[in-house]
């Protein structure tokens, strides 16, 4: 069962289209039998991953630090709930057990954990797909930012990143799951069997 890791707002949003894009999201994941890792959450975008993914019989994992283990935050009923002791180690710890990560419209955190991903993939700490949910073309800015960065040569060191291959960019909650879901496939056994012969395996 493929590991997706989801990253996404833990405030309620203004405008509950991003809460029904993570609802939506939830239930493609269950759909396509993903193993849900996220924060453990109840709030916000959070809340309504998990509650989504749960409902369509997904198993969805919370990683919450200590601190935020209260029951105010924490998401009742998850198939698994693991405390770490800070939201570094929880970070590591999402993109450690993933097959492949997602990040919906979200803040700070949000934020971090993707950055934190493009960061280790530039360094070959891993080569996951990563799925960035475009909701109202909330990521756009982010996009050209990545964009001007590569055009000054910020991104020169990492060769193996190129600009189109960074992420799967969808505003569609389906279609961006099931172009993630393609990626994260490991390849058919004919194609694995020629690799791992070329690899001398
Ligand atoms: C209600 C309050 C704090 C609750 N905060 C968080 N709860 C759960 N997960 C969190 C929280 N803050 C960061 N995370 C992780 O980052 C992402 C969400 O952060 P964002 O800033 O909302 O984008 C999410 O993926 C979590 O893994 C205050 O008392």
């Amino acid at each position: 069962m493929p590991r997706v890791a989801v990253f996404c707002g833990a405030a309620a949003p203004t405008d509950a289209v991003y809460v029904s894009a993570a609802a939506s999201v939830g239930a493609h994941l269950a759909e396509h039998g993903v193993h849900v890792v996220y924060g453990g959450s109840r709030l916000g975008m959070m809340g309504a991953l998990a509650d989504s993914a749960l409902a369509a019989g997904a198993q969805v994992t919370g990683i919450i630090p200590r601190s935020l283990h209260v029951p105010r935050i924490v998401r009742p009923g998850l198939s698994t709930l693991i405390t770490v002791p800070d939201m570094t180690v929880r970070k590591a710890r999402l993109l450690q057990g993933a097959d492949a990560i997602l990040a919906l419209p979200g803040g700070f955190g949000t934020l971090d954990e993707l950055a934190a991903a493009w960061g280790s993939a530039a360094h070959h700490e891993h080569a996951k797909p990563i799925g960035l949910l475009n909701t109202d073309h909330f990521y756009d800015p982010l996009l050209t930012f990545l964009n001007g960065a590569a055009t000054a040569g910020f991104l020169a060191h990492h060769p193996h990143l190129r600009l189109e291959n960074l992420a799967v960019v969808d505003t569609d909650p389906a279609a961006l799951v099931d172009a993630l879901i393609a990626r994260a496939a490991p390849p058919p056994a004919a194609c694995r069997t020629l690799a791992s012969s070329r690899a001398g395996t």
